[in-house]
């Protein structure tokens, strides 16, 4: 069982009046879906990165599986982050790119075109498998980033604005696909967003950033989950 749990986690940056988060006690159960929104600069990338290990927290500590995991690199931490600007390799098909992590793993060619298979047809990315970024679209690009994660199948998903770059018939059913897979994969998954709208009924829970302060969402479907 791995939930995520951040206790009394606060970042202050040299160069800032203000920490970037300020006391975030926040826990996200085993194969929820968390959504925190907030506006721009109101810290949900910070958060993102602390609970991933690619920022360190200036007090409070990191919790996966029960473990505490705040001294713990990003690699040994089982978390892994989808940034909101990733990039694809270009030289690399569709396949290859979601295949390339796995690879370096020396996850079992077997194992790894199963693992790719389905989380191309879970996304409807089977057509584009054997095509190069260069020749799919914007969303589709976003849909490659969130299987490339996905295939590696982590413990805990953290994702900084997936929705961001979609078109609006797309971003209702990627909203909804994520809170599927979290559950059905067992994922838990943490993602960050400015709009609240989309994911208001796919997440489990959505709680609200404002300068670095955490206050919750109106969403909390928890007791309706088994
Ligand atoms: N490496 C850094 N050094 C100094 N300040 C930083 C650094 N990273 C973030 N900040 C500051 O911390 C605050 C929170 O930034 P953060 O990127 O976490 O917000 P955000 O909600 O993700 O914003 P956006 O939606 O624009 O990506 C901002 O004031 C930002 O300028």
């Amino acid at each position: 069982m791995a939930s995520l749990s951040l206790r009394q986690v606060t970042v202050r940056f040299p160069t800032a009046s203000e920490p970037a988060l300020d006391e975030v006690d926040l826990e996200v159960p085993h194969g929820h879906f968390t959504v925190v929104c907030g506006p721009e600069r109101s810290g949900k990338s910070t958060l993102l990165r602390v609970a991933g290990g690619q920022e360190e927290a200036s007090s409070g500590s990191v919790w996966i599986g029960g473990e505490d995991v705040t001294a713990r690199s990003a690699q040994d931490r089982g978390a892994v982050l989808v940034m909101q600007h990733y990039a694809l390799y270009p030289h690399l098909s569709v396949q290859e790119n979601m295949a390339f992590a796995l690879r370096v793993a020396g996850v079992a060619e077997t194992e790894l075109q199963e693992r790719v298979r389905y989380a191309a047809e879970v996304l409807g990315l089977t057509e584009a498998l054997d095509l190069h970024p260069d020749q799919i679209t914007g969303p589709q690009r976003q849909q490659v980033a969130l299987a490339r994660a996905m295939v590696r199948r982590p413990t805990v998903l953290l994702m900084d604005d997936p929705l961001v770059a979609l078109s609006p018939e797309l971003v209702d059913a990627t909203a909804e696909l994520i809170g599927t897979l979290a559950r059905h994969l067992d994922v838990t998954t943490l993602m960050a967003c400015t709009d609240p709208a989309p994911v208001r009924a796919a997440a489990d829970t959505l709680w609200t950033l404002d300068h670095g302060r955490l206050h919750p969402g109106t969403n909390d479907h928890r007791e309706d989950r088994p």
